[in-house]
């Protein structure tokens, strides 16, 4: 499509994250199967775009159980390019620092003492998810029988570049498990103390999203910005206040690393570099 020509990353973001969508930006209509979706487009460098998707589609905030995944999705397949998701999550349990540039050598994989100072490290690269939605439309494939493998849901090559650009800047980050819930409500104390057995991070928006990116054949990696304490892992309670500024106080860090992942992947088209993954082939022999 020619307005995304020079597209080199397409990112989905999440609350807070409309500032994205600058006046600077060119907005396009993206026509899809499923509704249309609206992309700004923002110059990132020489030939070098950022396509933009809000997740809740600007002012009127669709909220997470309503939205139209196949449609943003659909948008991104034909925008074609790698995308970066950027989430907002509850902490569920002290997950294992991969980076921690503030502590020395020794310390570096030293867990957490309690959820509240994890809060010092908001960054976290999911590497896998659970999906306990309920109501959700999850799957391109209604006509005929596809199984898409979803060994690696987050595709390992987008997720080595983001980690080498997190390394790069010094920002500390740690990587694990994402449990998506139906929402919009949030979740209950007994409810995180069971799925902390599971997952380190809570959201409402990462699933479907990823797998239908799998679906797609998409290159799809998410990074996402702690902004509380699970429910009871704290005094307080959670509220969306919270998470607002939560994000807003990493955001500046945020859009460092998009534009530096934007430039990685540039650099990478410009040299004649190699993907690493497989994630255009998850659907090749899931055809019955
Ligand atoms: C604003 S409170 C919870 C809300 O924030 C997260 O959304 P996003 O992925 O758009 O950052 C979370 O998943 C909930 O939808
Ligand atoms: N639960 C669900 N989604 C969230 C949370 C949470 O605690 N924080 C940010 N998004």
């Amino acid at each position: 499509m020619e307005s995304f020509k020079n597209v080199i990353l397409t990112v989905i973001g999440g609350v807070g994250y409309d500032a994205l969508s600058t006046e600077e930006a060119r907005v396009c209509e993206v026509q899809t199967s499923y509704g249309t979706v609206s992309v700004s487009v923002l110059c990132a460098g020489e030939n070098s775009d950022i396509a933009f998707i809000s997740r809740h589609q600007g002012k009127h905030h669709v909220p997470p159980h309503k939205i139209n995944f196949l449609a943003l999705i659909d948008a991104a397949r034909q925008i074609s390019t790698p995308v970066l998701s950027v989430n907002s999550v509850g902490l569920m349990r002290n997950v294992l620092l991969v980076e921690n540039f503030e502590m020395n050598e020794k310390l570096k994989q030293k867990t957490v003492a309690s959820p509240e100072s994890f809060l010092d490290f908001p960054f976290f690269i999911p590497n896998d998810f659970i999906d306990l939605t309920k109501n959700r439309i999850d799957t391109f494939h209604n006509e005929e029988t596809i199984h898409t493998d979803m060994t690696d849901p987050y595709c390992m090559d987008i997720r080595s570049l983001l980690s080498g650009v997190l390394k790069d800047k010094s920002v500390s980050y740690s990587e694990g498990t994402y449990l998506c819930t139906e929402g919009p409500r949030f979740e209950t104390k007994a409810e995180i103390r069971m799925y902390a057995h599971f997952a380190d991070v809570v959201g409402m928006t990462g699933v479907p999203e990823v797998s239908l990116a799998k679906e797609a054949g998409l290159c799809y990696a998410s990074l996402c910005t702690i902004t509380n304490p699970a429910a009871g892992l704290s005094q307080n309670m959670v509220t969306a206040d919270e998470v607002k500024v939560g994000v807003e106080k990493n955001q500046k860090t945020v859009f460092e690393i998009i534009f530096a992942l934007a430039a990685v992947l540039k650099n990478r088209k410009n040299n004649g570099g190699r993907k690493i993954c497989q994630c255009q082939n998850a659907t090749v022999h899931g055809k019955l």
